[in-house]
């Protein structure tokens, strides 16, 4: 393969609440991957869907023992990087801040406000500083793809809409409820800040179906989201998702390639440190995220 060649496509899902396996992959094995930022939520699913080369990551780990705030974002991240994925759908479940995205819907995000405090944002830091833009924070090749996918598959999405990110594990107040639905946001979740970042500074396409679980705590007519009315409406809608995804991995080797927003090369103009100033511990740390723009420095310090 020439050097600036694609990366050949590899499909990862990462599966949020109510989602912990997809039974449809085939020649399936769980992987444990090894990651120099700690352990990813789980042992990775591994294996064909469709023909495509897949990778299934439980965000919250099989039978649910990581709240949104424990989650090692960056170990997943990086874990599927390694593993060779290319772009990343997140399944998330999310709370409604609007009236005509009832429980049910599924909302392909475009946008994301960042309200968690207390997780880490970046595979870069001291000693490799790099500011990736985030103005456009979903990729749209695979946005365009998978609403197209489920449009075919007769499901109802939503294109487009603001994910507010808030730390968790506890539900929002009413107060903060009003203030995101002041803020224009549409749904309201715990887990796709910073998976997002990270994503973006992987060099991976990422997007998300937010499948609308409740109307969080808002609404007049309805009452305070409960966990049971979350898993209720996720269990009703769990063959859909895997519709989606199975459909999602037929049509994949038809998406333009390069990525057309240019996902896969940001760090071709977001390193600022100078490759004298880099930290050779850092730097050896970023293989799997930044391997492709590293590889020659790493070679000669
Ligand atoms: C069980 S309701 C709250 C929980 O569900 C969402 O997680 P995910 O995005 O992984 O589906 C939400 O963000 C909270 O973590
Ligand atoms: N109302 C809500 N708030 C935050 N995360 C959620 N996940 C599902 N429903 C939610």
């Amino acid at each position: 393969m020439p050097e600036d060649a694609p990366s050949p496509p590899m499909l990862g899902v990462i599966g949020g609440s109510g989602i912990y396996d997809i039974e449809e992959i085939e020649n399936a094995r769980w992987e444990w991957v090894e990651t120099p930022f700690g352990a990813p939520s789980d042992r990775i699913l591994v294996g064909d869907l469709a023909g495509l080369p897949v990778a299934f990551l439980p965000r919250h780990g099989r039978g649910h023992p990581l709240p949104p705030n424990g989650v090692n974002y960056r170990a997943n991240i990086d874990a599927l990087k390694r593993l060779g994925v290319t772009d990343i759908l997140s399944l998330s479940a999310v709370g409604s801040l609007r009236e005509d995205l009832p429980p049910g819907a599924f909302v392909v995000t475009d946008q994301f406000i960042d309200r968690t405090i207390q997780r880490e944002k970046s595979f870069f830091g001291a000693g490799l500083v790099a500011h990736v833009s985030m103005a456009e924070p979903v990729c749209n090749r695979l946005g365009d793809l998978v609403e197209r996918v489920a449009r075919e598959e007769g499901l109802r999405v939503h294109r487009g809409g603001t994910y507010l990110a808030m730390e968790g594990p506890q539900f929002s107040s009413r107060a903060e409820s009003e203030l995101y639905r002041s803020w224009g946001c549409d749904v309201v979740g715990m887990t796709n800040m910073p998976e997002a970042k990270l994503a973006r500074e992987a060099e991976l396409c990422y997007a998300t179906v937010a499948m609308v679980t409740d109307f969080d705590c808002w609404h007049p007519d309805h009452g305070n989201v409960e966990v049971e009315d979350v898993i209720r409406v996720l269990q009703a809608n769990a063959s859909k998702a895997r519709t989606l995804v199975t459909a999602l991995a037929e049509s994949f080797d038809h998406r333009p390639v390069p990525c057309g927003q240019g996902c896969d090369r940001v760090l071709d103009t977001a390193l600022i440190t100078m490759p004298e100033a880099r930290d050779a511990e850092t730097v050896r740390r970023l293989d799997a995220v930044a391997g492709r723009v590293l590889t020659t420095d790493t070679e000669e310090t």
